[in-house]
């Protein structure tokens, strides 16, 4: 099975129901992408989204507590986002370990707390500004990696987005030579590690735009995009959308 080429929208906090016309737009203007589409919306939307796109894009929760339920007030359970609709769930994000302090043990609990409710887990690695200019990149990334992605991760339940913790939402991307370095190292650490992960998807995250996308998707090991700002709106996500089809 060849890496899936994944076209993956986090809109963050960001959105409410008058948000989803949307995906009307994009679901009109790309009726048969050659990619999968996901985007993950806010909890409060993953129903209604998932309920309007009809199975035509998959809908992801944007995080998930470890546990299946109990007291844990705010927190929403895999088991939850997969009854309301949702087919991925983001786990790991850089907001999610800086707001809330996760662990990379807490990430893999949680990754395994979505395979065992039938999520994709998309489980996202990166470094800060200060351990890149440290030269720490790899040494970061590979730990990450061997501590956030668990043992029961397969090609069919995992996705890898690797996010520079210093391109989000600053509109600074790494080289095409940079991407490609920690692309590689996580193939390598995937291949090394588990039976499929020459099939498991690696995407980019990070200032991903119209404008940047097509080059970004010419580097090996890159499959898709994990998008951030220009997710929120169709006519920024359709053309990301598009360039992933045609690489
Ligand atoms: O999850 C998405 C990333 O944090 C990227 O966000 P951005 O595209 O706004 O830089």
């Amino acid at each position: 099975m060849a890496p899936r080429k994944l076209a993956a929208g986090n809109w963050k906090m960001n959105g409410t129901l008058a948000a989803l016309a949307e995906i009307d737009q994009i679901l009109t203007e790309y009726p048969a992408p050659g990619c999968e589409v996901l985007i993950c919306p806010p909890a409060t939307l993953v129903q209604p989204m998932a309920a309007r796109a009809e199975g035509r894009l998959a809908v992801g929760g944007q995080d998930c507590h470890a546990k299946m339920s109990g007291a844990h007030t705010g927190d929403i359970a895999a088991t939850q986002l997969k009854d309301a609709g949702a087919s991925h769930v983001i786990v790991g994000h850089s907001e999610r370990r800086t707001d809330h302090a996760e662990t990379d043990a807490q990430v893999s609990a949680k990754s395994v707390a979505a395979h065992e409710a039938g999520l994709v887990a998309v489980i996202c690695v990166g470094e800060t500004e200060a351990q890149r200019d440290g030269g720490e990149t790899l040494d970061i990334i590979s730990a990450q990696l061997a501590g956030s992605v668990p043992d029961c991760a397969t090609a069919s339940n995992t996705v890898i987005a690797y996010e520079p913790v210093w391109a989000i939402g600053t509109g600074r991307t790494p080289t095409s030579e940079q991407i490609a370095e920690v692309h590689a190292l996580i193939r390598d650490r995937l291949v090394a590690r588990f039976d499929d992960g020459a099939d498991i998807a690696l995407l980019y995250g990070g200032s991903v735009k119209p404008g940047n996308a097509a080059e970004i998707f010419a580097i090996a090991h890159v499959d898709g995009a994990l998008v951030g700002g220009a997710s929120l709106k169709a006519a920024d996500f359709g053309p990301i959308i598009a360039a992933l089809s045609a690489a």
